[in-house]
């Protein structure tokens, strides 16, 4: 079965994944593809190079994922083409992912963690869909803290995406990671025993 996993930036995603995997959830997460898709000496990376300029490139071939992340934040129009060239790649190696996982692993609970899962109109590869919800004051300080932003910097990530809220009002499952780790924990658990019920049996 595959469940969709969204939110918005730092709404603790990744943290309610790890959750889900300890009960035994294969997890693709889109954020770890979107890295491997632009590593150093690869295809994607020649073609952002190509499209942005060689300013992008450090010294040892790498992205400069710091300086095209200023660019793209803050102007809409460079974020449109870097997802138009990155995301068909993405996707790509998500769905080979998942093919593999599924051959493997044929009763198991594969989760999509994907940001941008209803911004790039995705839901068609997954059951159901979970949002890891937080309200917009607490994600842009959460977001400032794990990354060292300003209140600007995270305020402009932060409206790069749908709003929290119209994710929460799409969700088939709504996780309110407001409280403590294990207020989240709880729901995660009371979810799961639901999807295992669903599923049938999971076999990670
Ligand atoms: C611009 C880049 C290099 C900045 O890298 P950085 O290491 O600072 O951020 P990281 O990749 O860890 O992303 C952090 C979060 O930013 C948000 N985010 C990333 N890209 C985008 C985007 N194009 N639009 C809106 N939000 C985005 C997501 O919530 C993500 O979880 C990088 O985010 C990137 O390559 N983005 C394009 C690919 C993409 O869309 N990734 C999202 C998963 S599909
Ligand atoms: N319930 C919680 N209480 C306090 N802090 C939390 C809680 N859940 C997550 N965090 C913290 O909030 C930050 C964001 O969480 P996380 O990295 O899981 O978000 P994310 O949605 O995966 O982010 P991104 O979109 O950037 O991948 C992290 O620093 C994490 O440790």
């Amino acid at each position: 079965m595959n469940i969709g996993l969204t939110g918005g930036i730092a709404t603790g995603k990744s943290t309610v994944a790890e959750m889900l995997k300890l009960r035994g959830a294969i997890i693709s997460d889109a954020d770890v593809i979107a890295r491997e898709v632009v590593a150093a000496g690869s295809p994607g990376l020649a073609q952002v190079v190509a499209h942005f300029g060689k300013l992008y490139l450090r010294p040892d071939g790498t992205l400069d994922r710091i300086r095209l992340g200023e660019r793209i934040f803050q102007d809409k129009q460079a974020r449109s083409e870097l997802n138009h060239i990155l995301h068909p790649l993405i996707m790509a190696k998500m769905q080979k992912e998942v093919r593999r996982i599924e051959k493997e692993n044929p009763d198991t609970i594969i989760v999509w963690d994907i940001p941008l899962l209803y911004e790039e109109d995705l839901t068609e590869f997954v059951e159901k869909v979970i949002v890891v919800y937080v309200a917009e004051d607490q994600q842009i300080k959460r977001l400032m803290l794990r990354n060292n932003y300003t209140e600007e910097e995270a305020t402009m990530r932060v409206q790069s995406q749908m709003s929290i809220e119209r994710k929460k009002e799409r969700a088939d499952f709504v996780i309110d990671n407001q409280g403590t780790l294990s207020e989240t924990e709880r729901q995660v658990d009371q979810l799961w025993n639901y999807l295992i019920l669903k599923n049938g049996s999971n076999r990670p």
